[in-house]
């Protein structure tokens, strides 16, 4: 996969460098590529935002250093299939795990990290004519702009591609993975010490048993789902995943 991300704080974005996913870069596995929008500038001041039209408060990023760097990054060959653009904004979709999952089979990504108000709405009707866009949140929070949101984006995304989780079992079993999980946050989880400040591992977990482990590990999945998000838990019951049992 080849992700381009276009911002004015490139090095937002070095923690790209490190653990799994620098090493999936530094294979080749994951092409991450970083533009600064200021490149597409010519004014002495490398000016990239401007006042609203209609008035208001903030500044509004101006289409043109957009429009220019959107058709140079997401540029594509007579044969080539166009990128997808997402936008990070607080007024998208949800980002979910399955926009996770969805986004984790795509060839090419480009994102487009805002600042300000926001960049000028005109920027992804242009885009929308020559590639698919869609405008992605990551919750219902106040950001300064759209880098972190990227950063936690390309995360969720690139730990999916076949070769960059070390134990490939491990993402199945995340909270929200597709299957067992879907609708579920995970339970507790323990190592050694068996005893730590007079708390024992609970002793299901010592027996061998995978049954019962798997059993148990559901379980402690679904008392905590029912604890700290009963949203999930509603749309497990919906489902027919969630008995009386398991709301105690
Ligand atoms: N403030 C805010 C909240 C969510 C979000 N998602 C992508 S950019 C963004 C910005």
């Amino acid at each position: 996969m080849r992700i381009d991300i276009i911002t004015i704080f490139p090095e937002y974005f070095a923690p790209l460098e490190l653990s799994l996913i620098g090493k999936a870069r530094a294979s080749g596995l994951l092409d991450i590529r970083l533009h600064d929008l200021r490149s597409w500038t010519h004014d002495r001041h490398n000016t990239v935002d401007d006042t609203p039209f209609g008035g208001g408060p903030g500044m509004v990023m101006k289409p043109e250093p957009w429009g220019a760097a959107l058709d140079d990054v997401a540029g594509r060959g007579p044969d080539e299939r166009p990128p997808r653009l997402v936008l990070p904004t607080p007024s998208g979709r949800p980002f979910t795990q399955a926009a996770a999952d969805r986004l984790a089979g795509e060839p090419r990504l480009v994102f487009a990290c805002g600042r300000y108000e926001g960049i000028d709405s005109r920027v992804a009707a242009d885009a929308a004519l020559r590639m698919p866009v869609e405008e992605l949140s990551v919750g219902d929070y106040v950001l300064n702009g759209g880098e972190s949101a990227v950063l936690v984006m390309v995360e969720a995304v690139t730990r999916l591609l076949p070769g960059v989780l070390g134990n490939a079992d491990s993402a199945a079993q995340d909270s929200f993975a597709p299957g067992a999980m879907h609708n579920l946050v995970e339970g507790p989880v323990y190592t050694k010490p068996r005893v730590w400040r007079d708390q024992e591992v609970p002793p299901v977990l010592l027996s061998g048993d995978h049954g019962a482990v798997d059993r148990w590990r559901r379980d402690e999945a679904l008392r905590k789902t029912v604890r700290t998000r009963p949203d999930l838990a509603e749309r497990l019951a919906a489902e027919g995943d969630l008995d009386r049992r398991d709301r105690e």
